[in-house]
């Protein structure tokens, strides 16, 4: 039978990336995007952003909803200090066995949560199933018009705290509005627009970086 995109993605990583490096992992995903198959991985520029968020909130705690092939959970959780926990929501079992396995390549199963589910589903459940009182960083990098309702939730469920992150990808394309829209003008946001392109193409895209002001 045909092989899917991310298979092909994870037989890419498989030969050409390192058992136990993650830059191995993350370099042989951007190689095989930029001059093989196109695939939505957040990747390498705006990769870079990601990155430098992560790494000046040093987050003990990071829920990242929409995991697709693993690309931006191995990002996070190679920068993750020792005992940090990251949450990832994928709904699709077939991204999230093949998530399982480039995490596992990267050799970071210890330090990333994959749930295979729904966010609107297990948002609610965090403190109970996982013993999370607070994130202190959330990547939305999943359908777009859920980027609202799951902010709104994630509030409700008092999952935030005083300096938690919010980090959104796509805002510009495909493009958040309603997100947008409702986070730019919520006082009880300060959000900052860090302009980039869209992963291995020209066009322009970016991320949104919004700290919850409690
Ligand atoms: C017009 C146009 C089309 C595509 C692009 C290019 C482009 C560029 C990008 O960086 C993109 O992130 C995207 C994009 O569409 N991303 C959607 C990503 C979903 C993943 O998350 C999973 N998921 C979706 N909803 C949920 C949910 N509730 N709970 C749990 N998992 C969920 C899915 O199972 C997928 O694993 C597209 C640009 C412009
Ligand atoms: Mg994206």
């Amino acid at each position: 039978t045909q092989s899917t995109r991310p298979q092909r993605l994870l037989s890419a990583v498989q030969k050409n990336a390192t058992r136990g490096d993650p830059r191995s992992v993350v370099q042989a995903i951007d190689q095989f995007c930029r001059h093989k198959e196109w695939a939505m991985n957040v990747g390498d520029e705006k990769g870079c952003i990601l990155d430098s968020v992560v790494s000046e909130i040093n987050p003990a705690t990071v829920l990242e909803l929409g995991t697709y092939c693993g690309y931006s959970t191995v990002r996070i959780a190679s920068l993750l200090p020792p005992h940090a926990k990251l949450i990832t929501l994928e709904f699709n079992p077939n991204y999230a066995s093949i998530a399982r396995q480039v995490i596992a390549w990267a050799g970071l199963e210890d330090k990333v949560q994959l749930v295979e589910g729904a966010s609107g589903d297990w948002i609610p459940k965090m403190k109970e199933q996982f013993g999370v009182k607070t994130f202190d960083l959330v990547f939305l990098d999943h359908w777009k018009d859920r980027y609202l309702p799951d902010t709104k939730l994630i509030e409700e469920c008092g999952l935030l705290t005083k300096g938690s992150v919010l980090l959104a990808d796509n805002v510009i394309c495909p493009g958040t509005p309603d997100y947008l829209e409702y986070i730019r003008s919520s006082p009880q946001y300060e959000s900052q627009y860090f302009k980039s392109h869209l992963e291995y193409t020209k066009v322009e895209d970016g991320l949104e970086k919004s700290v919850f002001l409690g």
